[in-house]
């Protein structure tokens, strides 16, 4: 089972990402799109990683924002190198 982050390692982990910050035992970012089918489009491609990654975010959508939190309830609802590895992905299917 993955183990939770100290907060040291989460900071660390976030030097290498754009715009996520930590806070409430979460990974969380806002990404912002043209229109709400670009969100949505967004949103069906964390789908199919998620699904691999057998790691499932927090998703919270309003029109062409994308609200993304993760961590992992299976350590307590803390931060694990699990929510870290699907940032990662995420941020590379923004930049994609
Ligand atoms: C059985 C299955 O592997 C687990 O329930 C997975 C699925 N997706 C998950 N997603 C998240 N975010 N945290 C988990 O602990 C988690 N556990």
């Amino acid at each position: 089972m993955a183990e939770p982050l100290s907060t040291d390692k989460i900071e660390e982990a976030l030097a290498d990402l754009t715009n996520w910050s930590h806070e409430d035992d979460k990974i969380t970012k806002e990404f912002t799109f043209d229109n709400f089918r670009d969100a949505i489009g967004f949103i069906t491609r964390i789908s199919f990683e998620a699904e691999e990654q057998v790691h499932h975010p927090e998703i919270f959508n309003v029109y062409n924002t994308v609200t993304i939190s993760l961590s992992t309830h299976d350590a307590g609802g803390k931060v694990t190198e699990k929510d870290v590895a699907l940032a990662k992905t995420i941020e590379s299917l923004y930049n994609n």
